[in-house]
């Protein structure tokens, strides 16, 4: 055998495999996303994503503290009202009373060291379930939608929210929502994370379901991009950067590393988040129920091949499974 032929010699031991990342994954990478709901005692089931239900805040001291205490360092936000007057721009989106800036008051309250961060988005509020506001036609009305999402973001900055991740994919919201923080005083404060790269995805499904955010008519492919679109993800992962997000992120994750990996090229200064969507999630757990795979090897495989695209930043509803996984 020639010199030059011999790699095993390199990762025959467990400590010389754990060389051969750049990056390993530890429990500050995952970012756990939540669901709360405006029924105060909530606890619901949520059948396609096992294991994860819709909270209310209420619950939240006994169901985050347990995580808290085996390393949890950050979640993510996602309003889902029931008893409330939805309608045409997103009204219950930043209601004082309502789930999400309930939530963010009682987290910052109850967990000091707990990073917050909240989806920014008008899909869950709105009475035609698109994620902007839509001209007479149909068609989405771009500058008003950002004003909206922009006053959305600074009342949740407002209640406390560490980070602001806008996921409407409307053109322009970055920059709009940067100037609405530092003119509220917060451009210091708090964090602007784009999901910067968001396919059209079938993925989605187990989400829209749980958050009741399925479009009422047509679809979203006149804002979420194209799967095909390599060229139309690294001009709005550029655009994003150039319009001042602090963190750049891919959704989904697992069929879009390419992605990852673009991003990670074009915005090598700034954190890189991939989301390892609600579709992802019940994937993975299928073909283990299916008997494919274990579980716990693929959810290492899955998010090990994220972090070796380029992520930085995992949002993952397998985050309260890492931190019994991982030693840190
Ligand atoms: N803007 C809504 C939103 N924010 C996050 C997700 C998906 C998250 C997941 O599937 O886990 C979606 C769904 C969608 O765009 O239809
Ligand atoms: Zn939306
Ligand atoms: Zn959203």
């Amino acid at each position: 055998m020639d010199i030059s032929s011999i790699l095993q010699g390199g990762y025959q031991h467990p400590l010389s495999r754990s060389w051969q990342g750049r990056r390993q994954l530890t429990k500050s990478m995952f970012m756990y996303p939540i669901f709360i709901t405006d029924d105060p005692e909530a606890s619901v089931v949520i059948p396609t994503l096992p294991g994860q239900r819709r909270w209310g805040v209420n619950k939240l001291e006994s169901f985050i503290g347990p995580l808290v205490q085996k390393g949890l360092k950050s979640v993510i936000l996602f309003g889902v009202p029931f008893n409330c007057e939805k309608d045409g721009c997103g009204t219950p989106a930043d209601d004082p009373c309502g789930p999400v800036i309930q939530a963010i008051k009682k987290l910052r309250v109850l967990f000091p060291s707990l990073y917050i961060a909240c989806d920014v988005c008008l899909c869950e509020y709105t009475s035609h379930g698109h994620c902007g506001l839509l001209n007479d036609d149909g068609t989405i009305n771009t500058q008003p939608s950002v004003q909206r999402l922009a006053e959305v973001a600074v009342n949740y900055a407002k209640a406390g929210a560490h980070c602001v991740a806008p996921s409407d994919m409307m053109d322009g919201r970055i920059k709009a929502i940067k100037r609405a923080l530092i003119d509220a005083n917060l451009g210091s404060k708090c964090t602007l994370m784009s999901y910067s790269a968001k396919f059209a995805s079938a993925l989605y499904g187990p989400f829209r379901d749980a958050a009741g955010s399925a479009p009422s008519f047509g679809d979203r492919k006149c804002y979420q991009l194209p799967p095909t679109a390599k060229g139309l993800a690294r001009r709005a992962i550029q655009r994003d950067v150039v319009e001042g997000a602090d963190i750049i992120m891919v959704k989904p994750a697992l069929p879009y590393l390419d992605i990852i990996s673009d991003a990670a090229e074009l915005a090598p200064d700034h954190p890189l988040a991939c989301y390892q969507v609600s579709g992802e999630f019940a994937m993975v757990h299928a073909g283990a129920t299916a008997g494919v795979y274990d579980l716990k090897t693929m959810a290492f495989e899955t998010t090990e091949s994220m972090v070796r695209a380029g992520a930085t930043l995992i949002l993952s509803y397998f985050t309260p499974d890492f931190l019994d996984w991982l030693e840190t």
